[in-house]
């Protein structure tokens, strides 16, 4: 365990999330968010960030007209018609709103500054051809990072007829 402190009594369920086309409403746009926006654009989302102001990377995408900027502070409803979101600001309490709205509408949400509180985990993840690898652990990012890191360096150690959507 890491200073992280406790984590989950269940581990969480994997799923693969089919985005492509649907709304994703992110809140914050620091660089929380814009280490997550590239895997939710990869998947085809519709991301909104909501957020007063942008990370460098993030602008980028906006004005490349990838990403949808309401640039403004969260406001209650602007989850509506989300299938999946994300409450990365760096107010707790904002982040604790975000959340209450996203239970209330069954959507699910992580929630980056105390996960316990949120309803979806963030998992580190490598893509290999086709293949996807995806690893949680129990709130020790950097250990999941590490474990993704070697899982994809043992892909490419593998015979060619061995590795994913080469055999
Ligand atoms: C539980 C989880 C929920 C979620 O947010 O989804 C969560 C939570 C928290 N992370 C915190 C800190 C950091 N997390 C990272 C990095 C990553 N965090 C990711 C996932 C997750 N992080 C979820 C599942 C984790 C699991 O597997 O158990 C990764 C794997 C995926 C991704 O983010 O894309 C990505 C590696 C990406 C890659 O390398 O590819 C860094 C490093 C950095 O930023 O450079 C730091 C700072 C340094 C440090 O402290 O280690 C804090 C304290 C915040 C605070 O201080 O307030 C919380 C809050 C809490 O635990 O409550
Ligand atoms: N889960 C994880 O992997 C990690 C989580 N964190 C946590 O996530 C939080 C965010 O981290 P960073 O992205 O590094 O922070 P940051 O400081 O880079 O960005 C914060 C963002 O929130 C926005 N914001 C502030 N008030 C807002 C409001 N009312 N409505 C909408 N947006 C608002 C700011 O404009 C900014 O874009 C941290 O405070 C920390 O608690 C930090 C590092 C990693």
């Amino acid at each position: 365990m890491s200073e992280h402190g406790p984590g989950l009594s269940h581990p969480p369920y994997v799923a693969g999330l089919i985005l492509a086309g649907r709304r994703v409403v992110v809140v914050g746009g620091g660089r929380v968010t814009a280490r997550r926006l590239p895997t939710l654009l990869d998947a085809g989302a519709a991301v909104t960030v909501v957020a007063p102001a942008l990370d460098a990377r993030i602008a980028e995408r906006v004005a490349a007209g990838e990403v949808a900027w309401l640039e403004r502070g969260y406001e209650s409803g602007d989850l509506a018609g989300a299938w999946y979101a994300m409450a990365a600001t760096d107010r707790p309490a904002v982040n604790a709103a975000i959340a209450e709205e996203a239970s209330l509408r069954q959507i699910f949400c992580v929630r980056a500054d105390d996960a316990p509180l949120g309803t979806a985990w963030t998992p580190a993840t490598g893509r290999w051809g086709e293949t996807t690898v995806a690893v949680l652990s129990n709130r020790d990012p950097r250990h999941s990072a590490l474990t993704r890191d070697r899982l994809m360096g043992a892909m490419s150690q593998l015979e060619p007829e061995h590795r994913p959507d080469e055999g």
